[in-house]
């Protein structure tokens, strides 16, 4: 992707009085009271909306939040304000719509350095099926876009890229960049060797990162439920193991891939067995090759961990997507961990660490070592995409710097 223009390029004068359209990902998690359970991509928008702040610019922000159907109270965006304007030191207006004449009474009456947030954008079925009509009304708004919505960048909606052309200049915010330096930049020229770790669920899921990746690294560690796939078809017993029946052929031309490439695979040697996919079950540590029937692996085992370990030590860049166990339940989650810990040591020592996106960034904050990582994406299905070397159309779409 060629590079974008950034709202860092954009000076005081370029800014000051005008209504700056930013979109950002709100999209966070809520508990049953509606209270924000993980601040992070509230946290990650302040960048951006404070040097807008700074340079007097009058900041509309849009965003959406889960999936809903039309409006549907309990996915509004209200319950992001208090932190947001908490972190601003502002209080950041509610609107109650995300176009119309009272958004529009809104945005007239706010000050230089103001911020309004609309209301969720998928408020309006027109939002996912990028439609002309609704992405100039909200263009309408505002006198320039800025896209700071990582997490949103692989879907081409109304407000992420429908929207662009209409407003001009239409640039990338700086957690946007944030993300393509790491996630593009820092993967197509890695400081070698370069190590990609991935788990997860399913081999499935993850063929596109695997295949883009074993193009690029020296080292493939692979975990989590997709090993047992690779395990049978390797002709392991893999007891009652996740396994996808009709991926045995791609497990063995993935095996087959990395070594004609050159890229060292490693799987777990070998991994934590349990009697039932459940916290109070009985557990045992076994051989890779010695899955017993009945038993299901649930977690890599220690010998696997040290193995890991000792490789990455070698490293300069690594890469993670995707958990090495069932993280979630506690006496599965120590593979993971473990790795976790690995590599904020290693970011210690200037090795560039990268986590992409979903299950393994939640389990690297839940160590509380998210802040020792060079980068901890703040897009799920947007990293993925971009590891697997996708274009994103909210990125296209932004001005060629
Ligand atoms: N051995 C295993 N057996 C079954 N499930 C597993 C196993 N190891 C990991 N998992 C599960 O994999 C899930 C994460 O897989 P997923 O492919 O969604 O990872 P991710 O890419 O990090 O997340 P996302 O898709 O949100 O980006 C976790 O819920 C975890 O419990
Ligand atoms: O959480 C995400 O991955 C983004 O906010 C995108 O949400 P979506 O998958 O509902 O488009």
């Amino acid at each position: 992707m060629a590079t974008k223009r950034s709202v860092g390029d954009l000076k005081e004068a370029d800014v000051k009085g005008k209504r700056v359209f930013v979109r950002v990902d709100l999209n966070v998690p809520l508990d049953e009271n509606l209270k924000v359970t993980d601040d992070t991509r509230i946290r990650a928008t302040v960048p951006t909306i404070k040097y807008l702040m700074e340079r007097g610019a009058r900041i509309i922000l849009a965003s959406h939040l889960g999936r809903p159907k039309g409006v549907t109270p309990k996915y509004s965006l209200k319950p992001v304000v208090p932190r947001l304007s908490e972190l601003l030191g502002v209080n950041v207006e509610m609107a109650n719509d995300s176009i119309g004449e009272e958004v529009e009474k809104s945005i007239a009456a706010l000050p230089n350095g103001g911020v309004v947030l609309l209301e969720n954008v998928r408020f309006y079925k027109e939002e996912e099926k990028n439609d002309p009509e609704f992405a100039k009304k909200l263009a309408s708004l505002a006198d320039l876009y800025v896209n700071d919505a990582f997490g949103t960048a692989h879907r081409a909606h109304a407000s992420t890229e429908g929207v662009t052309k209409f407003l001009k200049p239409s640039v990338a915010g700086f957690l946007m960049q944030k993300e393509l330096d790491y996630l593009v930049g820092a993967v197509a020229n890695p400081k070698k060797p370069f190590a990609a770790i991935v788990g997860g669920s399913k081999v499935s899921s993850k063929i596109g990162v695997i295949e883009s990746l074993l193009e690029k690294v020296d080292i493939l560690i692979l975990g989590g439920g997709m090993i047992f796939t690779f395990y049978k078809a390797q002709g392991y017993s893999v007891g009652s193991s996740l396994v996808e029946e009709d991926k045995l052929g791609l497990a063995t031309s993935l095996l087959e891939k990395a070594k004609s490439k050159g890229v060292s695979l490693l799987l777990p040697t070998d991994v934590v067995v349990a009697d039932k996919f459940a916290a109070d079950a009985d557990s045992k540590i076994v051989p890779a090759s010695g899955i017993p029937d009945g038993w299901m692996g649930l977690d890599i085992g220690p010998d696997s961990i040290k193995t890991f370990s000792g490789t990455l030590e070698c490293t300069k860049t690594v890469i993670w997507n995707g958990p090495m166990g069932v993280f979630e339940i506690e006496k599965f989650a120590v593979g993971t961990e473990a790795i976790a810990k690995k590599l904020a040591v290693l970011s210690g020592t200037g090795v560039t660490t990268i986590i992409g996106g979903g299950d393994s960034v939640a389990a690297v904050e839940k160590v509380g070592l998210a802040d020792k990582m060079s980068h901890i994406s703040t897009g799920g299905g947007a990293s993925l995409e971009l590891l697997e070397g996708k274009s994103l159309p909210g990125v296209l779409a932004l001005d060629d710097a």
